[in-house]
């Protein structure tokens, strides 16, 4: 990581304290009063000494006063400082965080495709607090160590500025093997932080993939396996504290080499000019009271490199890729939902073969039209398009007309009602997740949770429509999940509806009720079915068959049938599995 780097890391960082300032701004304040307080400790120790003793002192009532009154003050300014520190940092946290999940729901699909979910997860939530913390910490140590070595620094330059310009030159060499120990701690502080991901990310897909890993008796394999990323992440911490446990060191050796060659020039000027030992020890006595406190503040850079390593990963997810949204027509609300593709070629990133080939179809708008083919031949990656996650490399998707490239990526969407086959729900109410993002309308809720054949099922649970689905409605049964997603796609009451796969995990009498209930809506929506069970798509207004990303045949179900071509042979071969 060049300087650059570090220095627009901690500008960025920046960004996210300077709205909360007047609490930074206090805390500074608040430390320095803390710190204020400190010499007049020894102060008063001295002046209880020197005066105290005469018979016609101070009254001894004032000794603890004075003792107590200056604690008091010395706590009363360390809490406000705890506290003020804490109001900024929380609230700097929650801007970054905000940021992040900005960044998150503005991503092109192509990022979410390469990423872990426990990678977001630990990025949005468990970094900024980190960062903020350890920048944190180290500000205090500036404000506890920092000031009074500039202080310190003053003295010298007052007891004998010569000398003190001279221990200067040192400085450069010091920073110089810093600069080296640095370098070495910010490599091993990313190792040690992209294994820690590898192992937030394992554990994650523990929690998810619990099942499979039971059904196939695996725990002593992902044990092995974890262990080895355990492993990894404990020797990459190791190396990361031994680089920072060096540091200390190795400072200090060229503290002391420093250190010997101003004693040797001191002394050299005291025996020429003839100086008293008396100013001699002071200013070598300052002189180690200065690198004590230096001492402290080079222990500063372990955590800053940590913080920085960290921030850039933020940085990453915030500046990764979004998606285009250049479009700046909107269609009404709503559109009639006439949908078509013209000569369209995508090809997803590092594929070989385009996922669709020159693909030339229409789904017309309050027509049925279904989407069949084999595993791979390109109709999710129609789904794709159609809902502007992608575009084409080639050729045009035109919604009313209108090409969907020149429309907001809102108002293409909000045309759509999507039930795809991983159903996604969230960890929240019946009601929550079929209104998902919409107004509360309970009578409609009513309306289609009967027609998903849901209501039912849903009057019998503890809370009703409250009642929590738990986290993807893991609560739920893989049919009723399928009917909750159902439903809130109703809801949304859209003009184009997207089923794909969406009846597959449906018994035959919920399947029945689906369809009737979609039969009743028929005529007024678009609706593109993908099935993979064929007499589900039977009375579709058309079929488009696709193989290999290309059309291959289009009709109706008895037209293709008297074709005798590719569907015929799907057909017959479900025949034959039945
Ligand atoms: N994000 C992606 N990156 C790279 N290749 C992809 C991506 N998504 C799909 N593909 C590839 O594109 C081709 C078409 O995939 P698509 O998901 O559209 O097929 P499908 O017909 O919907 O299959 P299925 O019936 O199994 O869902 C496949 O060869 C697939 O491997």
């Amino acid at each position: 990581m060049s300087p650059d780097t570090n220095v627009s890391v901690t500008r960025r960082l920046g960004q996210f304290v300077y709205p909360h300032r007047w609490g930074a701004l206090l805390t500074v304040l608040a430390y320095i009063g803390a710190a204020a307080t400190e010499p007049m400790i020894p102060k008063l120790i001295g002046y209880a000494f020197g005066e105290g003793f005469a018979k016609d002192a101070f009254p001894l009532w004032m000794v603890p006063v004075t003792l107590i009154g200056l604690y008091l003050m010395r706590g009363l300014f360390g809490f406000a400082g705890q506290y003020l520190f804490n109001w900024t940092v929380t609230r700097s946290v929650m801007d970054f965080r905000a940021a992040l999940v900005n960044a998150l729901m503005r991503l092109d699909a192509q990022v979410y495709t390469r990423m872990q979910p426990g990678t977001a997860v630990s990025k949005v939530v468990n970094d900024p607090q980190q960062i903020l913390q350890l920048v944190g910490d180290v500000g205090m140590s500036v404000l506890r160590d920092g000031l009074p070595a500039l202080a310190m620094l003053g003295y010298l330059f007052f007891l004998n500025w010569k000398l003190t310009l001279l221990s200067l030159i040192v400085t450069p060499l010091m920073a110089l093997v810093m600069k080296k120990v640095n370098q070495r701690m910010r490599v091993m502080a990313t190792r040690s932080y992209d294994s820690q991901l590898l192992l937030v990310n394992k554990v994650d897909d523990l929690a998810r993939a619990w099942r499979v890993v039971r059904q196939f008796g695996a725990a002593a394999h992902e044990r092995e396996r974890f262990g080895a990323l355990s492993q990894e992440v404990r020797r990459n911490n190791l190396k990361t504290a031994t680089a920072a446990a060096l540091a200390q060191p190795m400072s200090q050796l060229v503290a002391s080499v420093g250190l010997s060659f101003i004693i040797c020039v001191a002394l050299w000027q005291a025996r020429a000019e003839g100086t008293g030992v008396q100013a001699f020890a002071e200013f070598v006595a300052a002189l180690l009271l200065l690198t004590s406190r230096l001492r402290h503040l080079s222990d500063l850079a372990a955590p800053l490199t940590r913080a920085t390593v960290i921030a850039k990963g933020c940085f990453e997810l915030m500046d990764a890729p979004k998606e285009v949204d250049a479009g700046t027509q909107e269609l009404p609300r709503p559109a009639h939902g006439d949908l078509a593709m013209q000569e369209v070629r995508l090809t997803y990133p590092g594929a070989a073969q385009p996922a669709l080939d020159g693909l030339t179809l229409t789904f017309p708008a309050g027509k049925t039209t279904a989407l069949v083919g084999a595993s791979g031949a390109g109709k999710s990656s129609i789904i794709h398009l159609l809902l502007g996650f992608g575009r084409p490399d080639n050729g045009r998707v035109l919604l009313d007309g209108a090409d969907v490239e020149t429309l907001t990526r809102a108002s293409l969407r909000r045309q759509f009602a999507v039930v795809s086959q991983d159903i996604v729900l969230f960890d929240d109410s019946v009601a929550a997740n079929i209104a998902y993002a919409q107004p509360r309308d309970d009578a409609k809720l009513e309306q289609v949770l009967r027609a998903a054949h849901l209501w039912d099922f849903v009057q019998g649970l503890p809370d009703g429509v409250e009642t929590n689905v738990g986290a993807n409605g893991s609560k739920l049964s893989g049919g009723q999940r399928q009917r909750l997603a159902i439903a809130r796609a109703l809801y949304k009451d859209a003009p184009i509806w997207i089923f794909d796969e969406a009846t597959s995990a449906l018994d035959t009498e919920s399947e029945r009720a689906v369809q009737q209930a979609l039969t009743a809506w028929s005529g007024r929506k678009t609706l593109i079915v993908i099935a993979h069970r064929l007499s589900t798509i039977r009375d579709a207004d058309a079929i488009h068959v696709l193989g290999a990303g290309k059309l291959v045949e289009t009709g109706t179900h008895a037209e293709l049938l008297a074709r005798d071509g590719a569907y015929a042979a799907m057909v017959r071969a479900q025949a034959g599995e039945a």
